[in-house]
């Protein structure tokens, strides 16, 4: 059998590939040069498959795509509360080149306008400009999973008509928000946009964000996660400029766009796309990128804000059974036990009380089970041995490691529930 995603992909290429609306970005000469009648569509999944279409081979400029990878990097290096001091999360609703700072502290607003970024990149810690625009080089490579170049014709042409970006620079270093050379850091900055990537990349460095972090095909971790968790609400509520609104609602999905025609989405937890096609609607953002990623949020049910159905039941079975002669309870879990699957589950035990002196949990049919599940269940087991029952997991997967029940026992363990001690204690 052939995979049908592809063809789907190709389809959805079709139905863009004749819109003719909008401009190839003409403020960087070099950009003026592109062929607007490329399109390319990636889509790389959090297991490490990826499916192109379209001139999927095609380089192009990262560009602004380049922010939340470089603001990944600072946040690492200098912690939360550091960047933070420099740099607000507050989405601007203006351009992307807009020079505006917050009043009184020169702060820019986030890290998805110029400003912002440019900040950004002087957070990334580094000894020389050379060993910062390696780190940076060697930080996006890591997302690839491969080593990326910088397409130095199109860093020249943006370096000799970067004035907006220089007095960006030299006003934050007048405010105390950039402590290097801003000549330099703006430089840093333009080498960042002019790194070459294909969809493939894109889709590769998206789906990394969507894994919380961990490259899907080398299986490096490249950021922390809680540093993905804020990188990508920054995404949503900056990453399209003046149109993050109206992206919200119609795509529904953590994006950035760049000038070069390319736009990343992060579906978290299971997938990175990105789109290039380099004309560009008056907001700088790709105008059939847009189209391809309401299509594809829409038949892939990709919108964040989607009222889905609630998880499913953590209980797959609740029944009374016979082991050697004695009655044991026996709650038969499954899938992955979050905050309200677990209070379900806590809520049906509640309700109806077991009546066996043994209580099983049996957990070879739950994937995973999240912090705050883990510590609801071990109150409730904890609760349970109050009430004179005897606790037993079954969890041949291991998913539920040893834990302390908060009374200084930790539960019993059986490797099956016919092999459960129903001797008298
Ligand atoms: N939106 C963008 O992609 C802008 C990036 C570009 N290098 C600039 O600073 O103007």
């Amino acid at each position: 059998m052939r995979s049908p995603i592809p063809d789907y992909l190709a389809e959805v290429l079709e139905e863009v590939r004749g819109d003719e609306r909008g401009d190839v970005a003409d403020y960087i000469p070099e950009l003026a040069r592109a062929n607007p009648d490329l399109t390319a569509i990636a889509l790389a999944t959090v297991e490490g498959s990826v499916y192109c279409v379209g001139e999927a081979g095609r380089e192009f400029s990262i560009q602004s795509m380049s922010k939340p990878f470089t603001y990944s990097l600072a946040l690492g290096d200098q912690g939360f509360d550091d960047v933070a001091a420099r740099i607000g999360v507050e989405p601007s609703g203006e351009a992307f080149n807009e020079i505006s700072l917050e009043a009184g502290t020169g702060r820019p607003l986030n890290p998805m306008i110029n400003a912002g970024a440019i900040a950004a990149h002087s957070l990334v810690r580094a000894s020389s400009t050379a060993e910062r625009d390696r780190r940076v080089l060697e930080h996006y490579s890591a997302f690839a999973g491969r080593e990326l170049g910088v397409a130095e014709e199109v860093f020249e042409s943006e370096q000799s008509t970067g004035h907006r970006n220089l007095g960006l620079g030299h006003l934050m270093k007048a405010f105390g928000i950039i402590d290097d050379d801003p000549v330099d850091v703006v430089n840093g900055y333009i080498r960042q946009c002019s790194v070459s990537v294909t969809v493939r990349d894109l889709a590769h460095m998206a789906a990394t964000l969507a894994n919380a972090g961990v490259q899907p095909v080398t299986g490096e971790r490249v950021v922390r996660a809680d540093v993905v968790r804020h990188v990508l609400s920054v995404m949503t509520s900056c990453g399209m400029y003046d149109a993050a609104g109206d992206w919200l609602t119609t795509v529904g999905i953590p994006a950035k766009s760049g000038v070069a025609g390319g736009i990343i989405g992060v579906l978290p937890g299971q997938v990175g796309v990105a789109v290039f096609s380099p004309r560009l609607d008056v907001h700088g953002n790709s105008v059939r990128g847009i189209r391809v990623m309401e299509r594809l949020s829409r038949d892939l049910g990709m919108h964040l804000m989607e009222a889905t159905r609630p998880s499913r039941s953590a209980i797959r079975d609740h029944r009374v059974e016979s082991v050697r002669g004695e009655d044991v309870t026996v709650y038969e879990l499954q899938g992955d036990l979050v905050f309200v699957s677990t209070e379900s589950l806590i809520r049906h035990a509640v309700e109806n009380p077991p009546s066996t002196r043994i209580v099983v949990f049996d957990l070879h049919r739950v994937d995973e089970i999240s912090d705050v599940a883990r510590k609801m269940s071990a109150e409730a087991a904890r609760r349970m041995k109050l009430d004179g029952h005897r606790v037993v997991l079954v969890d041949p997967n291991g998913v539920l490691p040893s834990f302390d029940l908060g009374d200084g026992t930790t539960p019993e363990y059986s490797s099956s529930i016919a092999d459960i001690d129903v001797s008298p204690r």
